[in-house]
């Protein structure tokens, strides 16, 4: 059912083209028509011509299963621009933001936040890019997360990625993140563990099903999972 790097689908892996440039030639205009006016009730303006199709990457994985991690290596790598659903929600609240502490009450407590809200600040992301490759990250993290992004946004993702780690581990890395977040305590990872199987895991389930889905063994080092990773991108 998942997909996995080890064994990529003929079409993918027989091309000397990348990954990238054959998802685009497969899902063409189509996307990127539906994605574009979308941007346009937005902006009103238009978008800027020239834009090819976006390849928008949805990485899921438990707190602490390596996300962020391995979406700076594919930066480094692949050229993507990455938006943390969480970084995103955080700088609403240190910049004080209308928003911002509802955000932190909800972040506080390892729920959800309302999907518009997640929502708007990924669209604003993507639109003030010049970049047509996305990593969104930590995102969809509820179905109503991913509904909500298809009546705003409109673009399916080209791929999905999901870092598969156990909880044990999870819990050993966010206890040693040491970046100082409100949620990184043992009471709140337990929650964000329960809100993970119950309301990510289906969307999870819902893009492999789709076909879309890499399940990505998390754990090892970082440099041994990277290079799991490294052939869904690379030629
Ligand atoms: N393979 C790994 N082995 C050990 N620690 C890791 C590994 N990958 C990431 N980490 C560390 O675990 C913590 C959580 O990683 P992070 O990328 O922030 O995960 P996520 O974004 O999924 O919550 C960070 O402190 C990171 O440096
Ligand atoms: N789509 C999202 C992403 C994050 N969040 C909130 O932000 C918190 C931190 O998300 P994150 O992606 O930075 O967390 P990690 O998985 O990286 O540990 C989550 O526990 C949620 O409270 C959300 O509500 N909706
Ligand atoms: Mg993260």
């Amino acid at each position: 059912m998942w997909r996995r790097t080890t064994s990529l689908s003929p079409l993918f892996s027989s091309s000397k083209h990348s990954l990238l440039n054959r998802t685009r030639a497969a899902y063409g205009l189509r996307i990127w028509k539906m994605f574009s006016s979308e941007i346009q009730n937005v902006e009103e303006g238009g978008t800027s011509p020239g834009r090819t199709t976006p390849f928008i990457t949805f990485v899921l994985g438990g707190p602490g299963s390596g996300k962020g991690t391995q979406c700076a290596r594919i930066v480094e790598n692949f050229g993507f621009t990455h938006l943390s659903a969480g970084d995103l929600l955080r700088q609403e609240i240190s910049s004080y933001s209308e928003n911002g502490a509802m955000i932190y009450n909800i972040i506080k407590d390892g729920k959800i936040v309302p999907s518009e809200v997640t929502v708007n600040l990924i669209q604003k992301a993507i639109q003030s890019s010049e970049n047509d490759k996305f990593l969104i990250d930590g995102f969809p993290r509820s179905e109503e997360n991913r509904l909500t992004y298809e009546r705003i946004i409109g673009a399916e993702p080209s791929i999905v990625l999901f870092f598969d780690c156990p909880q044990e581990e999870m819990v050993k890395r966010v206890l040693n993140r040491g970046q100082g977040r409100v949620d990184d305590n043992e009471n709140i990872v337990k929650e964000r563990l329960k809100v993970f199987a119950a309301l990510s895991l289906p969307v999870v389930n819902y893009y492999a099903k789709k076909g879309k889905l890499y399940k990505i063994d998390g754990t090892g080092t970082e440099d041994e999972i990277f290079e799991r990773v490294r052939p869904i991108f690379a030629t």
